[in-house]
Formats: C-alpha cells, sequence, structure tokens
C-alpha cells in the first residue's frame, strides 16, 4: 500500500507567503526575494512530508494566488486585456499573472480582473477561467514541469498535480454567446498531453488528476467528454500512472462510467462518503488501483483510527495491496498548517489540542495508518492506535462539550420560532413610519477599512503593548469618526464599521461557548488572504451579549438609525471547523439560538435595524441537486429562528455576497427578511432578474459597486445600475448600497466611493420627484 497526499497548504506555517506577495505587490522587495520565500515554502512541506514517510508526496501543489488560475496560465487560456502587460509593458510573466488575479492599474492601464467565486462547498475561491469560441490552447507557463524538476533536485520524486480538463472547463465562464466551453475540450486536451509526456521525458511516475466535478451531478455531454478525454490521454501516455482524484463527495451514479475509465488509479473521498467504498470495490476492475481518503481535508479532528482502519481492511479484502493506496481525503488546503504553532492555552487547551491535527500532523496519520494496517501486532502500532483511542475517549466523554441547556433548547423549537409576528407588508408599514427613511436609502453592508493601524492596535493588545482601555479607546474613537462621516455623507442607515472585529465569524466564535479559536490556525481564502477558522468542539451558548456595546455606543453617537451587525447562524457554521459528533443542523440551530437572544438585546437597546449576514448560505448547498431541500430546509429555518424574536417595528436586513438567486430564490424569499442585500454590480443587476422573476415581494439593496477593486465608480456608472434595477424591481423596495464590507478597501476610494454613490441615489430621487410631477 502506497501512502499519499492531494495537495500541502502553500501559504507557510507563518502566512510568509501572503507577506511576500502583498510585499511584492507593494514594491517593498524584488521579484528575487518573493521567489525565495516560495520555493522555501515548497522545500519545507516537500521535506516534512518525506520526513513524514509518504510514498507519493504532490508538488505543483503550490500556488502563488490559486491553482484554477495556474492551470489558465499553464494552457495559455490568458484573455485578451492581459496581454499588452506582456507585450508592451515588458513584465514579468509573473506581473501578468497577477493581474489576472488582481487586475492591473498601472502606467496607464486599467484592466479589471477576472471573477473569483467560490471552490464547489468550500470557503477558498478560485479565479473563473474565460473562454472564448474557438479558443486556441498552448503551454504558456511551465510551472508543473519546473517544480517537479525542483523537487527532484531536493531529492523528492514528486506525483506532480493537475486540475483536470474537464473540471478545469466546466470551472470557467464562456464569454460570448454560440458555443460551450466543453466544446473547447479538443483543442485544450493536446496541451495536457503535451505536459504529461513532457512529464513522462522527465520520469514522473504517477501523476495525479483532480476532477472534483465527477462527484456533482452530471450530464451525458459531460460524462462523454470525460471518457474521451481520458482514452485520448491514455492513447498518448500509456506507461504514465494516472492517478484520478474526486472529492467533496461520492461518485455516485457517475461510478459506473468512471470505473470504465483507462486510468491506473482512481481517488474516493471515504470521509464525506465512506458508504460508496463497498460499490467502488464492487465497480473498479481488478487492475485499478485505488486510493482511499480517509483523512479528513476538510475539518481538524484527529482521524479515528479504528474506523479508518475498518475501512482499509476491508479495501484490502476485495484488493491486492499493492493495488491500495491511502491518503487525505482531499488536498489539505483547507486545513490550517501545523498545530504545534498553537502554544497559547488560553485559546486552545491541551485538552482541545489533543484531539485535533492539522496538515501536518495529518501527513503524519496516513504514514501511521498504513503502518498500523500493515503490522497491527508491533507494540508500537499498537500503543499508536491506542492512544489515538484514548483521545477520541476523551472528547467523547468530555463535559465541555455536552450542554444539557442547550440541547433542551434546541429540542425546544417549534416552528413558532421561525415566525415574525405579522406579514412583511404590515411590518414593512410600521418600519417605514418609524424609520421615515427616504425612497432608495442608502446603507453600506457594515465593515470600513480594516487599516493596518486597526490590525495593529488587536496585535498590541495580544502583545500587552495596549491596555484593554486603551484599546477600546483607539476602537471608539475610529467608530466616532466613521459616524461623523456617515452623517457628514448623509448616508440614512448608518454602521459601526466593525472595527473591533477581527473577522466576521472569528469574532463571534471568541465570543460565544462551545467555540475554541486559535494563534495561528490560518486557511487561505483567496490570494493572500486568509482566514482563521474557530473550532466549534461543543454545544454552543452565549454566555454574554457579543455585539451590544459597539453598537450602542455607536447609536448614542448619532440620531440617524445605526444598523446592528451581526453574522448569521449559516455563515457561522459553514467558515468554521464543525463538530463531527451530530448533524450540522443541529450545531447550526444553537448557533441560530445565541443570535436570536442578540438580535432581541439590540432591539430592547433600542437599535430597530439588525442585519444577519449569511454569505455562506448558497456556498453551503450540498454538491448533489437531490440534497439541495433538506439542506435549504433548515439553513433557511435557522436563518428565522435567529431574525424572529423581534416586533414588527424592527427591521431585519440580511446580506449575501458571491451568490447566484436563480435557483434557490424562493428559498431566499423564504428567508423573509425585511431587506437583503446582495452583491449585483459585476453582474450589472443581472442578479436581479431572480427577484423580478419571482416577484419577490421584500426590500431589495442591489449593490452598486464592486468592492473586491480599489476603482471608483463614477455617479453616472452607478445611476445607471439603479435605473437598470428600477426597471426590474418597484422603485419602493430598492435601497442604494455597495456590493459587500468595506473591510479590504482604503479609506481614500471608500469615502471617494460613497460620496458618490449617495450622489447617484439623490439623483434617482430628484428622477422620481420630477416624474411624479409631470405625471
Ligand atoms: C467575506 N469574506 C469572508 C470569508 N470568510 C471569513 N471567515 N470572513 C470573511 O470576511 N469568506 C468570504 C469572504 C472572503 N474575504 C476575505 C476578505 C478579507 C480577508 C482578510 O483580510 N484576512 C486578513 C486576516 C483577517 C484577520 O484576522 N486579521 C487580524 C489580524 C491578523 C494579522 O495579520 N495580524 C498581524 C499583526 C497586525 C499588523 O501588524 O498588521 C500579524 O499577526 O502579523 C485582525 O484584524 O486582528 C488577512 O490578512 O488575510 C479574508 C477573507
Ligand atoms: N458585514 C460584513 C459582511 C461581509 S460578507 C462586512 O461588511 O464585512
Ligand atoms: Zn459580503
Amino acid at each position: 500500500m502506497l501512502t499519499h497526499n492531494l495537495g500541502y497548504p502553500r501559504i507557510g506555517s507563518k502566512r510568509q507567503l501572503k507577506k511576500a506577495c502583498e510585499a511584492y505587490w507593494a514594491g517593498k522587495i524584488p521579484l528575487n526575494d518573493l521567489k525565495k520565500t516560495a520555493e522555501e515554502i515548497r522545500e519545507t512541506n516537500w521535506k516534512l512530508q518525506q520526513e513524514a514517510g509518504l510514498d507519493l508526496i504532490p508538488s505543483n501543489d503550490f500556488s502563488f494566488y490559486d491553482q484554477v488560475l495556474d492551470m489558465a496560465f499553464t494552457v495559455g487560456a490568458i484573455p485578451e486585456r492581459y496581454h499588452e502587460i506582456l507585450t508592451e509593458q515588458k513584465k514579468p510573466e509573473i506581473d501578468l499573472y497577477f493581474a489576472m488575479a488582481r487586475g492591473y492599474q498601472k502606467e496607464g492601464l486599467d484592466i479589471i480582473a477576472m471573477e473569483m467565486t467560490k471552490w464547489f462547498d468550500t470557503n477558498y475561491h478560485y479565479i473563473v477561467p474565460e473562454f472564448t469560441k474557438g479558443q486556441q490552447f498552448k503551454l504558456f507557463s511551465t510551472k508543473v514541469l519546473d517544480e517537479f524538476k525542483e523537487a527532484k533536485r531536493l531529492g523528492v520524486h514528486t506525483k506532480p498535480v493537475l486540475l483536470g480538463p474537464v473540471s478545469f472547463l466546466l470551472l470557467g465562464k464562456e464569454k460570448e454567446d454560440g458555443f460551450h466551453r466543453l466544446d473547447l475540450l479538443k483543442q485544450l486536451l493536446p496541451v495536457y498531453i503535451d505536459v504529461l509526456k513532457k512529464l513522462e521525458a522527465l520520469n514522473a511516475d504517477w501523476v495525479q488528476i483532480d476532477e472534483p466535478f465527477l462527484a456533482m451531478d452530471l450530464g451525458d455531454d459531460e460524462k462523454s467528454a470525460v471518457q474521451w478525454a481520458y482514452g485520448e490521454i491514455k492513447k498518448a501516455v500509456p506507461g504514465l500512472k494516472i492517478l484520478l482524484t474526486t472529492y467533496f463527495g461520492s461518485l455516485g451514479d457517475n461510478l459506473g462510467f468512471v470505473a470504465g475509465l483507462p486510468v491506473c488509479g482512481l481517488h474516493v473521498d471515504l470521509v464525506r462518503a465512506p458508504e460508496q467504498l463497498d460499490a467502488v470495490l464492487e465497480a473498479i476492475p481488478p487492475n485499478m488501483s485505488l486510493s482511499l481518503g480517509v483523512v479528513d481535508g476538510r475539518n481538524i479532528w484527529k482521524n479515528d483510527y479504528q474506523a479508518s482502519l475498518e475501512l482499509i481492511s476491508k479495501a484490502r479484502d476485495n484488493k491486492q495491496d499493492d493495488r491500495l493506496l491511502i491518503g487525505s481525503s482531499c488536498s489539505l488546503l483547507h486545513s490550517p498548517c501545523d498545530l504545534e504553532e498553537e502554544s497559547d492555552e488560553e485559546s486552545l487547551s491541551a485538552a482541545l489540542k489533543s484531539w485535533l491535527a492539522f496538515a501536518r500532523q495529518k501527513v503524519n496519520e496516513i504514514a501511521e495508518l498504513r503502518a498500523i494496517a500493515m503490522d497491527s501486532f508491533s507494540a508500537q502500532h499498537k500503543a499508536l492506535l491506542e492512544g489515538n483511542k484514548e483521545a477520541l475517549r476523551s472528547k467523547a466523554t468530555s463535559i465541555q462539550i455536552h450542554k444539557p441547556i442547550v440541547q433542551e433548547a434546541v429540542a425546544g423549537l417549534r416552528p413558532i420560532h421561525g415566525k415574525r409576528k405579522n406579514s412583511f407588508s404590515s411590518r414593512k408599514a410600521l418600519q417605514a413610519k418609524h424609520l421615515d427613511l427616504p425612497y432608495f436609502a442608502t446603507t453600506t453592508i457594515g465593515s470600513f477599512p480594516q487599516t493596518k493601524e486597526v490590525r495593529q492596535w488587536r496585535s498590541q493588545l495580544k502583545r500587552g503593548i495596549l491596555t484593554e482601555n486603551q484599546y477600546d479607546d483607539n476602537i471608539k474613537a475610529a467608530t466616532e469618526k466613521a459616524i461623523r462621516w456617515q452623517e457628514e455623507m448623509d448616508l440614512d442607515v448608518l454602521v459601526h464599521g466593525e472595527f473591533e472585529r477581527n473577522d466576521m465569524v472569528e469574532y463571534f466564535g471568541e465570543k460565544l461557548e462551545g467555540f475554541a479559536f486559535t494563534q495561528n490556525g490560518w486557511v487561505q481564502s483567496y490570494g493572500s488572504r486568509c482566514v482563521k477558522p474557530p473550532i466549534i468542539y461543543g454545544d454552543v451558548s452565549r454566555a454574554e451579549p457579543m455585539t451590544l456595546f459597539w453598537t450602542k455606543f455607536a447609536q448614542s453617537l448619532t440620531d440617524k438609525p445605526v444598523k446592528g451587525m451581526l453574522t448569521g447562524p449559516v455563515t457561522i457554521l459553514q467558515w468554521s471547523f464543525v463538530r463531527n459528533d451530530q448533524p450540522r443542523k443541529t450545531t447550526c440551530q444553537q448557533i441560530a439560538l445565541a443570535i436570536r437572544e442578540e438580535v432581541k438585546d439590540l432591539e430592547n437597546a433600542g437599535i430597530h435595524v439588525i442585519q444577519i449576514d449569511e454569505p455562506a448560505l448558497r456556498e453551503g448547498l450540498p454538491l448533489r441537486h437531490a440534497d439541495w431541500d433538506n439542506y435549504l430546509h433548515w439553513a433557511v429555518e435557522c436563518f428565522r429562528i435567529s431574525a424572529s424574536g423581534v416586533e414588527d417595528i424592527t427591521q431585519i436586513h440580511t446580506h449575501m455576497c458571491y451568490s447566484e438567486f436563480n435557483d434557490i430564490i424562493e428559498h431566499i424569499a423564504a428567508m423573509d427578511a425585511d431587506v437583503i442585500t446582495i452583491e449585483c454590480s459585476r453582474s450589472q443587476m443581472e442578479l436581479l432578474d431572480a427577484f423580478a422573476a419571482f416577484n419577490y415581494p421584500n426590500d431589495i439593496g442591489p449593490g452598486v459597486y464592486d468592492i473586491h477593486s480599489p476603482r471608483v465608480p463614477s455617479t453616472a456608472e452607478m445611476v445607471s445600475l439603479l435605473e437598470k434595477a428600477k426597471a426590474v424591481v418597484p422603485y419602493q423596495q430598492l435601497w442604494v448600497n455597495p456590493d459587500c464590507g468595506l473591510k479590504t478597501r482604503g479609506w481614500e476610494e471608500t469615502e471617494e466611493a460613497l460620496k458618490r454613490m449617495v450622489d447617484a441615489a439623490k439623483k434617482l430621487r430628484a428622477e422620481m420627484a420630477t416624474d411624479v410631477a409631470v405625471s
């Protein structure tokens, strides 16, 4: 049996890559320094996996930004608008690469970035490849070959990783009409074959090709595309061992045709879908190797050795050992790097730490599982198994985990907990009277720039350089400045700015019972941006108010309404590492009850506009359509539980970004938020069509400017977007706001953009007044 890993985190255990990239972008370090950091990270990762005893160590799992962008770069899928960066500007290739990811506003050029979206049901974002009709591909970047050679020089014979051709195309978007992106497979495949032949010439042995779409519902065309592609690959490089990987779900009804593909090995995710093992063993031919993905790449709990060994043993009963591999369920990209970086007992107790495994520990688990499976009688292996059982036993019986009072509260949930007192139309009338807002009311999504200064206060507080009082005074000053500034701008519903929050989920994780947080458990979210997902280990409850102090403080400074700002239960669940000992639904209900208490406290303190953010509601959708209804039902119900404890006069907002609404609009409507603000500007308001087609009754704030770019749109652009919105949604329902929070932006561009946004709203109001006068 071979051991392997599908991919290792590339940010570095101290986020070295983030720091180096950001320094390079700011012109603070030369390219060579950035490359050196990247080399060091790769070497460290390869060596630690080698030392752990893994047989097949991945290469090309490193990325300066994103692995999908890397694939686009490899096959030369570089949209026309970027060509000038190389040809005219003579910039190095990496600048072109970063321009595709981040846009390019320099030296007279203003090129927008490629779109970014969520990677399946994770909190990782990939860059969406752009395709045109008849597009040609060519080997543009040799990164995969270079990294294979680099590892070889270091004495590590790696297993190169490539995103498969069908998934690569399916992840992308057609940029013009008249073709389907899968039509491009014929032009694309020769480049893949070229890469594979070159790898073969370099003596590569196994090559991992990821086709995550194989765990999704596929149509006949998609299945045929896969069959054709892997048939061609087999013909072209018969000697190369292709390991086809699937993850995040079961092969399900795709198993039949996948088992017939001419590949050397198939990897299946046995963490998400252990039940598929029997069917897979039965379906695949004896000469096809099977990789058992038993170590969870999506969570941080220690592996249950006994359970994994049972799966391994079942596989061994059916297949020769030399046809089996043991590995991670998916890439470890979604795990933090190294538990040993956690030394602070206050955030992560010794007991809790003994239940966890981060990427480095997971690599060891893979090696240990093989060792125990091969020789369960050795004293050393028996001790490993016993140690693992003991850790799991201590977790299962810990009094820190189970709180009867929380469990009773969940058991006591009834439909009434998810219902507002009256219908939206009666609520709307009451709220309008109370808030007295104009049409096209303006607001923002919550966060204002999290400047280096603000982040430094937090880091100084942690290091004892600032006292709690000094820290609070600084945050108060920032909040007051933001309130005054919003008043000056004449925004209608103000926000406090979220200066006190490190992150919209981690902040709540730090305040809620049943959550632990890490010092260094960073996971890449997109590019250089990372998040530190909190760990939900026990029953969740609210010990004390979490946002009341800062919301009340902000409201005390102004007569205008200040919007309370909370993260919703589904998003907190989705962006945390969750318990694996109870259904996600139950954990979500517990969080919903905690948020409900916070909402009620805010209302009692006189806050009558409260936003409950749910940007991850769509991301949480199961991979298979058949499972959608069940998820949407409990997810929407949890949102409603959190939102429905208030009086009709209190206006509940929700916010969603990164979402398409067409196929889930009835569930969005069922959330019954008084106002929903959505990311809309990049789609030029197209996302509103779903709301219009549904006759969505409640209020909507379609984002009028993209917050991912420093570019400040003109008032006219925003007016034009609002005109478009007004054409499909009755104006009485419309709000005016940016796409999302402004935490990643600088103050200068934020001030200018919001000033123009308020002007745009005023123009619309003036037009309306004229229209009414004329009619
Ligand atoms: C809305 N988004 C979010 C997602 N997931 C979340 N959990 N949270 C989100 O907001 N998913 C979808 C999107 C993804 N978008 C983003 C946007 C921005 C970031 C981001 O900026 N991340 C920061 C880290 C945020 C954080 O925790 N900051 C800490 C400071 C940590 C730090 O770097 N400290 C420094 C010291 C400070 C200094 O001297 O400058 C240090 O330790 O060295 C805080 O504010 O306290 C990032 O830097 O990547 C993520 C996702
Ligand atoms: N209130 C949050 C939502 C981000 S999705 C913010 O403004 O950053
Ligand atoms: Zn958002």
